[in-house]
């Protein structure tokens, strides 16, 4: 991979987006990185990438074809015109900010400004996570196929061409993760509550969540025939789902409030 990217912010997330792309064979002398000045050091030293913290250390014959933001989005407004003068017809802009529009770009960088949003989630560090994209109508063919490529690599990657989705995505795939790593801990909680001793009881929730994704990844089945495959009639699992699947008071309840407090903050952080 020879993409020329720019990486504005490689905290969490752009982290996560370069190990998987290194891992991969991005040729690291391709990339720039913008960060604070500690950041900036460390990341040269661990990936062999060029750290810098000013736009303007980039060298004037460095034109990106990516330029990539993984910045909070409370940042991006400060800083979001230091990258006026890269915008060129060669160059996609690819923000993955929570909730930063379009209107966003365009009103601080141009309405020639060719702009992707996506948002992925952190298991892109280990090549297993989501992604889903939504482009102006300027962007070419051939930069949404290098968007994709770029993401897939870590991934799987899905388009919406309805921004507003852009929201929902978030709060589903986005956040997604974090539930799940919530999941072990609820579950860790649980079995200590049942009697187990605590480091026993995080092994078997963090391994019953890890078989049941990697059985998830391998199977043909429905999540639904995969739960069913557990559960005996009048058996043990039977009695916890009468619990979880609670018509009002169950998982599927929770997890739609849940998911529709992240969807309410991600059109928020639009500003
Ligand atoms: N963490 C996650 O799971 C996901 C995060 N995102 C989005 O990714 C973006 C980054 O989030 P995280 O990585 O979690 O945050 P983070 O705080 O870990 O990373 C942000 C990085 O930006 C750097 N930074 C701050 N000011 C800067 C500046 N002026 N110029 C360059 N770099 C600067 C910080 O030093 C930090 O390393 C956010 O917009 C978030 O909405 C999207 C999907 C998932
Ligand atoms: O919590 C956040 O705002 C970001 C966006 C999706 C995951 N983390």
């Amino acid at each position: 991979m020879n993409t020329r990217l720019l990486l504005i912010g490689c905290g969490k997330m752009g982290s996560a987006m370069l190990e998987g792309w290194l891992a991969k064979g991005l040729n690291a002398d391709n990339v720039y990185i913008v960060e604070q000045a500690e950041a900036a050091d460390k990341l040269s030293t661990r990936y062999g990438i060029h750290g810098v913290t000013d736009v303007r250390e980039v060298p004037q014959d460095f034109i990106p074809q990516v330029v990539l933001f993984a910045v909070k989005p409370q940042i991006l407004p400060e800083v979001i015109e230091n990258y006026k003068p890269l915008v060129r017809a060669e160059t996609v802009f690819l923000s993955v900010a929570a909730g930063k529009t379009i209107t966003f770009f365009t009103s601080h960088l141009g309405e020639a400004t060719r702009i992707v949003r996506a948002m992925p989630n952190t298991p892109a560090a280990v090549s297993r996570g989501m992604t889903v994209m939504y482009p102006t109508d300027n962007v070419s063919q051939a930069q949404r196929d290098m968007c994709e490529t770029l993401l897939a690599t870590v991934g799987l990657v899905s388009w919406v061409d309805d921004e507003t989705l852009m929201d929902a995505v978030t709060a589903l795939s986005g956040s997604g993760p974090a539930y799940i790593f919530h999941l072990v801990e609820a579950m860790a909680q649980a079995g200590e509550a049942a009697g187990l001793p605590s480091e026993q009881a995080m092994l078997l929730a963090r391994q019953t969540v890890v078989g049941a994704g990697f059985l998830l990844d391998a199977s043909d089945e429905t999540a639904a025939t995969l739960r069913e495959n557990v559960t005996s009639p009048g058996g043990t699992t039977a009695a916890a789902l009468n619990v979880l699947m609670d018509q009002t008071n169950g998982l599927p309840e929770l997890m739609t409030r849940a998911v529709e407090a992240a969807r309410k903050r991600s059109v928020e952080l639009a500003g």
